[in-house]
């Protein structure tokens, strides 16, 4: 069965298409942009190509691809450089697409060449990780990392149309079904008391009957954040809450070494963090830091660091979190299980204690 969701977003609105399997979807676009005279180009990476090769030739065909390694790396000055050579070689013109076929590292790539190439041309998303099916396909932010932090280049390009077929998930590797589960706690707690607590009763898992519900439900979450804050301009709340577990998730990622920590891994010590820190706000009670926790770690991911990291590092890497606003950082804490809240108070030794609770030095 097929279903669709709209992104309402005015003249960039688009579709969020599921199905179990959509290559005829995906086939049938693809020949539509061809009889239309648009060349279609295609990004993945090696592991994705490779498991989903069969998917990728019947829903692709012979368009060109374009295959990065697999990893955090890609997402470098040096790999779009190499995109954007590659566009250029198969002479894309305005009118050209762009496909990423793949997680959210190919889809963050991707959707950057394709914003910046010729200023901007259309692109799809087609994600095969949970995490990109949850989150990082929707929305149109896309970009890359510097060293000195994450996703700090990078522009809002929204998709096409997203292409969600859940099937793919059969080859994900366990530890990055785990990692997209960090994103699926995170709407639960920022927004939906009633998923959280589903998700604290039963762990979901990759043979659960309730996971395509699931991902339609946090996509049509991150649709109605989007629609309500597209540029992330709110002054407070709006699209930031999306970052629930960033602000300290990113600084692990950076400092602990990109690949490290698989992101969703790292947004999993951050949600535990932001609880903690909600606590040490006194939003929160100690009961809440035990339910993130558990849930957390029921999913099979980390709720501390996993070996200790320099307290002033990360403070360093914090403070070049994009939610930074003349010098002040902004949290985004928990008031209840369901709701959060941006926060731009916070004391520097409060979140100095919420670090070493989670095992930095
Ligand atoms: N733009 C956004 O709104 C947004 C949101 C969340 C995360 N992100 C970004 O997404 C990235 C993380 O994405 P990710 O977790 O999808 O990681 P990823 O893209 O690195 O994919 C994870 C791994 O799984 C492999 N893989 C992907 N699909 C597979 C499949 N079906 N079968 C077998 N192997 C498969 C990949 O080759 C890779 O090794 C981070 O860079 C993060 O910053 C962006
Ligand atoms: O779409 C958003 O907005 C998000 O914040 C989703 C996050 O899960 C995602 O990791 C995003 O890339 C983080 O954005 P950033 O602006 O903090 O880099
Ligand atoms: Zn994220």
């Amino acid at each position: 069965m097929v279903e669709q969701l709209t992104v309402n977003l005015g003249d960039r609105s688009y579709p969020i298409v599921f199905g179990a399997e959509l290559a005829r979807e995906v086939a049938a676009e693809v020949k539509r942009l061809h009889a239309a005279g648009r060349k279609v180009a295609v990004i993945t990476d090696r592991r994705v190509a490779q498991a989903q090769s069969a998917v990728l030739a019947a829903m692709l065909g012979d368009a060109p691809q374009f295959v990065v390694e697999a990893g955090e790396g890609a997402k470098s000055a040096r790999v779009i450089a190499e995109v954007w050579e590659f566009l250029a070689a198969q002479r894309l013109d305005r009118g050209g697409v762009v496909v990423a076929f793949g997680g959210g590292v190919v889809g963050d790539l991707a959707g950057f060449a394709a914003a910046s190439y010729l200023r901007g041309v259309a692109f799809y998303q087609v994600p095969t990780t949970l995490l990109a099916m949850v989150d990082s396909s929707v929305g149109g932010k896309t970009g890359i990392n510097l060293a000195a932090g994450k996703n700090l280049v990078g522009a809002f390009h929204q998709p096409q149309a997203v292409y969600v077929a859940t099937g793919v998930l059969s080859t994900l590797p366990p530890r990055e079904f785990a990692a997209g589960m960090a994103e699926v706690i995170k709407y639960g707690l920022l927004g939906d008391a009633e998923l959280y607590a589903d998700l604290a009763a039963t762990p979901l898992t990759v043979e659960s009957e309730t996971l395509a519900a699931v991902v339609r439900r946090c996509c049509a979450a991150k649709a109605r954040v989007v629609e309500a804050d597209e540029f992330e301009t709110a002054k407070s709340g709006g699209r930031a809450l999306l970052n629930l577990g960033h602000t300290f998730g990113h600084a692990i990622e950076k400092v602990a070494g990109y690949g490290a920590y698989l992101h969703g891994e790292a947004v999993a010590v951050g949600l535990v963090a932001a609880a903690r820190l909600s606590r040490a706000l006194g939003l929160v009670g100690d009961e809440v830091v035990a339910s993130v926790e558990a849930t957390v770690a029921a999913h099979a991911l980390p709720v501390r660091l996993r070996e200790p990291i320099a307290l002033d590092a990360l403070l360093a890497a914090m403070a070049q979190d994009k939610k930074v606003r003349a010098g002040r950082l902004r949290f985004v804490v928990l008031e209840a299980i369901g709701t959060a809240v941006t926060r731009d108070d916070v004391d520097t030794e409060l979140v100095r204690s919420v670090w070493r609770e989670v095992g930095a030095e």
